[in-house]
């Protein structure tokens, strides 16, 4: 029997796929998909203290190779997530749920998860520290004091399990920057990464850019992305104390690449622009595929390989 459950945080989960924040999480008929699929769980859009409309569209383009946004952070506001997540956790209640938020500034983190440790929240907090697309808001991920000085009243209010989404990084030193500061924190993860912020996808046609926030510029995900995305597994991997897990987010559209973000290091594996292309039946092929992989190897489960990507000595 192949198996494809994971643990992170300490809670097990039945497949080690779930959606990347801000794909199908939007609302309760988008995360109802989600309930209804293959998915191990899943993660709520980012929250923000005020509900947002977000950037004006167009916004959002699927490409050839992947995927251009510049969404600007639409949600609902915390309240109306977790009282989905709350309702799920009666309708479903062996199932461990991951809301992920984001404050404006440290004070708002403060604020959001305050209102997480006053409701019957029973999930994993997943806080953005990486969206790229507010205009005049810098990715937070790229100031390593800032991230410092957020961990450290984090964790002096909020109790539960946290992890964190990360923008990619690109140079080794910041992989060792980075990873000093995490493993000063209780964090039960690391999710790697977030959208290459700031790209620009052109119509040469019409000698225009394709969204219109920010003069087209937005966060770029799909196959540009999977390079970095298991880079930056792995250098975490490497780096972080095993008390810190890692989720891995970036380029997944077939049973390899969930394979190999696997290999990489990643506990549990995020999928986003293909899961926007696809629908979550995309989570039935992913499984299907990634077993079809371990069935050839001889694995059995993911411990089996998790983590073990050999290096040439
Ligand atoms: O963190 C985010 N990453 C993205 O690529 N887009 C969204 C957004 O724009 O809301 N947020």
């Amino acid at each position: 029997m192949i198996s494809t459950k994971t643990t992170l945080a300490g809670f097990e989960f039945d497949n080690c796929l779930m959606n990347a924040a801000g794909v199908y999480c939007y609302d309760a008929a988008e995360l109802d998909q989600m309930q209804a699929s293959k998915a191990g769980t899943f993660v709520t859009k980012s929250a923000t203290l005020q509900a947002r409309t977000g950037n004006p569209e167009p916004r959002y383009l699927a490409t050839p190779l992947g995927s251009i946004n510049s969404m600007g952070l639409p949600n609902h506001g915390l309240p109306y997530y977790l009282d989905y997540v709350s309702q799920q956790q009666i309708a479903v209640p062996n199932k461990i749920y991951f809301q992920s938020i984001t404050g404006f500034n440290i004070d708002e983190d403060e604020q959001l998860l305050a209102q997480i440790t006053a409701s019957d929240f029973k999930g994993i907090v997943e806080l953005n520290l990486s969206c790229p697309n507010v205009p005049g808001k810098p990715q937070t991920g790229y100031d390593f004091e800032t991230v410092e000085r957020i961990l450290t009243r984090v964790f002096e209010v909020y109790q539960g399990p946290l992890g964190i989404k990360l923008p990619p990084y690109f140079d080794i030193v910041h992989f060792d920057q980075m990873a000093a500061i995490l493993n000063q924190f209780p964090l039960a993860f690391v999710n790697c990464v977030n959208s290459i912020g700031n790209g620009l996808f052109i119509d040469a046609a019409t000698e225009t850019v394709t969204i219109k926030p920010k003069n087209g510029f937005g966060g770029i995900g799909g196959d540009y992305l999977k390079p970095t995305a298991l880079a930056n597994v792995h250098a975490f991997y490497q780096r972080l104390k095993p008390e810190i897990q890692i989720i891995g987010t970036g380029g997944v559209k077939s049973g390899q690449d969930v394979f190999e973000h696997l290999l990489c290091g990643a506990s549990m594996v995020q999928v986003g622009t293909a899961l926007q292309k696809e629908g979550p039946l995309i989570f039935d092929r992913l499984t299907a595929e990634l077993k079809t992989i371990m069935q050839q190897k001889g694995y059995t489960q993911i411990a089996d390989f998790q983590g073990q990507l050999k290096h040439l000595d």
